[in-house]
């Protein structure tokens, strides 16, 4: 068998058009821009070319993009105090974060100084304790992503036997939050799981987020499952010298015996920026008392 390559791209693209309609829609309805900003501490060569890309989609989206740049050797009481005032600031509806944060600063403190009504990140304890109980609440980007490309493909997800590898805040456990939401069986595992391979091949749905290269391979698949690759990791071609992207799935393989896989690049990464997008845009709507864009929010 081969597998279906999910083309996280195209459906990006897709989901950046809803949001520019609506954008449009509330500017032409009701005069109101939606306003996303993000901050960058530091000059992480990663970090840039994200920040950058976040701006461009921002601002072909219709959005106003603010970005803040400030030096690696900032210090906490500053970026608070910027935190502050984007929280105040009526034309910012989104703020991010960037992370990784220099050592000096404390990225928990930072994170529980945003505005939970802002925080389109959806790292606030407030929005995480939402999720949790099954509340409405801003939900992380990566995850979102994973969750509307698993649905787009499987329709109902209910009873489906789910394994999410990585327990990180950002993506192992808010993504088994939103599996559970949606009825999965859900199993979470690690680094320390007994038996990952086995524990694997029991999943139709497979989010590999461990940051490992190449870690999960076909035989740890169940044949025709979906698998989602989270993993984005620069490593160095042996042939060429050149470094280039890879997933925590061995591609080849894991392709030759899952029904659809994500690919690195062109996966999950484009469809992060998009939810980003999205969950502005749900911000903006919920700060104006209006509908907000059901079909994308989780
Ligand atoms: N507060 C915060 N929120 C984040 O959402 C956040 C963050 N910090 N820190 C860094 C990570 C990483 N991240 C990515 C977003 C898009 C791609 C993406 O579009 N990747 C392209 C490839 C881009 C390339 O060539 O490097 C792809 O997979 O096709 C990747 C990674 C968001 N992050």
């Amino acid at each position: 068998m081969t597998a279906e390559i999910i083309d996280g791209k195209a459906f990006a693209a897709r989901i950046r058009g809803e949001v520019a309609g609506q954008v449009a829609a509330l500017r032409r309805d009701h005069g109101i821009v939606p306003g996303l900003a993000v901050v960058l501490v530091g000059e992480d060569p990663a970090s840039q070319v994200y920040v950058r890309n976040k701006h461009k989609q921002t601002v072909e989206a219709g959005m106003e993009s603010f970005e803040h740049r400030l030096p690696v050797e900032t210090s906490e009481e500053e970026l608070l105090a910027l935190v502050a005032r984007l929280n105040a600031d009526p034309a910012v509806h989104g703020i991010l974060v960037q992370l990784p944060l220099p050592a000096q600063i404390d990225a928990d403190k930072v994170i529980a100084a945003i505005d939970p009504a802002k925080d389109v990140d959806g790292f606030h304890i407030s929005n995480v304790g939402l999720l949790a109980t099954g509340q409405k609440a801003l939900v992380p980007c990566t995850p979102l992503g994973c969750l509307m490309m698993l649905r787009d493909r499987l329709g109902s997800l209910s009873g489906r036997e789910a394994v999410v590898i990585g327990r990180s805040n950002i993506v192992g456990k808010p993504m088994a939050q939103l599996l559970l939401r949606d009825s999965c069986t859900v199993t979470v595992a690690h680094s320390r799981t007994r038996d990952l391979a086995e524990v694997v091949r029991r999943a139709e749905i497979v989010v590999a987020a461990v940051g490992r290269p190449g870690m999960v391979t076909g035989d740890w698949i169940r044949p025709g499952a979906t698998v989602i690759d989270v993993g984005i990791n620069r490593i160095e071609d042996a042939e060429t010298g050149k470094t280039r992207l890879v997933g925590d799935c061995d591609f080849e393989s894991c392709a030759a015996v899952a029904g659809a896989i994500t690919p690195v690049p062109g996966g999950v990464g484009p469809m992060t920026i998009a939810c980003l997008l999205a969950n502005t845009l749900t911000a903006t709507c919920r700060a104006a008392g209006l509908p907000e864009p059901e079909e994308l929010t989780a």
